[in-house]
């Protein structure tokens, strides 16, 4: 460790808050980081065992204009089959691509970016207001704001987020007791719009596995509970993005994410064992293969190992929907899936059986689904990578 001011390092351990933090780290001359948010040498993202993404620099995900599958449009029949088959191989190969023409407007996205930005910069102090006591509320464990994840992954991720999985409107009320609609009703109105494209995208996976097309959308419809979770991400910049990260590699728990992220870039996937960068494109949104629906086609699909890296100059912004049924759902893939040429990879599981032992392991890499598998069913897997 270098030579630290002692009185700046007892207000490290004091507030322990990822912008107080920042903000100490960017008016002094220390260049550690605290013990807690030095990743692992393995996992960092220039040890010699993972920088290998230059490698790969040609390789893009693909961008799938979806303007013909758009809600109430009637569509060219021919478009939209060619459009739906370009998403199966997505998330076949890839696990992971980009839509544009989704139909969320434009100056929706917009004034997300800039309240959410507003959000981040009020001071801590407004911002735990709307924390919720994890020892009081189990099941909302990783919900409110909270400026590090202690329960998430054992190295600590630069960032600090805003999440729930419901409306916005409870948590801004923790802090505006009269509401502040400026806020929540943009934050609101989008994952609302990201909860409907999320289930048009699942009709299209459904139809493309040979399933009914409201074999996954059903368990999002309007009265059921589901466990979907929105949230709201802030990396801030970092003055050692060699020592950090901003997300742990990690593979989705969930049926299906959709994700926006702004100009910065930071997202990677893992491809062929190597990173890959998910290069911003403008109104673009992500959208990834979670655990649940790998599970579910019966390994078809792949939910993908992927992580963030911190930038040092520039802080990062995202917003994501992670589509998760509920706890009493039992994920298995359906008998059209499985035969002699694809038996059965994963024995059948509750959601949220699978949830606890991903919060017990903790986020890490893509183990968490061997939960399930069943090794004699694929010799050539049974090892696990
Ligand atoms: O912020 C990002 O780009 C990715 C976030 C992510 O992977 C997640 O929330 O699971
Ligand atoms: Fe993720």
């Amino acid at each position: 460790m270098a030579i630290v001011d002692q009185s700046q390092a007892a207000l490290r351990d004091h507030y322990e808050n990822i912008i107080i933090l920042q903000a100490l780290l960017r008016n002094s001359t220390i260049v550690d980081l605290p013990e807690r948010y030095v990743w692992t040498q393995a996992l960092r993202h220039n040890s010699t065992s993972s920088n290998a993404a230059q490698e790969l620099a040609d390789l893009a995900l693909p961008i799938i204009d979806i303007s013909c599958l758009a809600e109430n449009d009637s569509g060219d029949p021919a478009a939209k089959r060619r459009v739906s088959a370009e998403i199966s191989a997505a998330c076949e190969q890839w696990g992971f691509f980009q839509i544009v023409n989704h139909g969320i407007p434009k100056e929706l996205m917009d004034d997300v970016d800039v309240q959410a930005r507003k959000f981040f910069a009020l001071p801590v102090e407004i911002k735990e207001k709307a924390k919720y006591d994890v020892n009081l509320k189990k099941d909302k464990a990783v919900c409110g704001y909270n400026g590090r994840l202690p329960r998430l992954s054992y190295n600590t991720p630069w960032m600090e987020y805003f999440s729930d999985r419901g409306e916005v409107e409870t948590l801004t009320r923790m802090i505006w007791p009269d509401g502040n609609p400026t806020l929540s009703k943009p934050l609101q109105e989008f994952w609302e719009n990201l909860h409907r494209l999320g289930k048009r995208l699942l009709e299209v996976v459904a139809v493309e596995l040979g399933l009914e097309a409201r074999f996954f959308s059903q368990l999002f419809d309007e009265n059921i509970y589901h466990r979907s979770t929105w949230r709201y991400n802030h990396y801030p910049a970092c003055p050692r993005p060699d020592l950090t990260l901003a997300m742990g590699p990690h593979s989705d728990p969930n049926l299906l994410t959709l994700l926006r992220q702004d100009a910065v870039g930071g997202l990677q996937v893992k491809r062929a064992g190597k990173w890959v960068d998910v290069t911003p494109v403008p109104g673009a949104l992500i959208i990834n293969v979670g655990d649940a629906l790998e599970a579910w086609s019966n390994g078809r699909f792949k939910s993908v190992e992927h992580r963030v890296l911190v930038n040092e100059h520039r802080d990062r912004f995202s917003a994501v929907y992670l589509m998760a049924p509920a706890e009493n759902q039992i994920v298995g893939a359906p008998p059209q899936l499985i035969d002699e040429e694809h038996p059965s990879l994963y024995r059948p599981f509750l959601y949220g059986d699978y949830m606890e032992h991903m919060m017990s392991i903790r986020l890490a890499g893509k183990n968490c689904l061997d939960y399930a598998r069943r090794y004699e069913a694929t010799p050539q897997q049974a090892t696990p990578s």
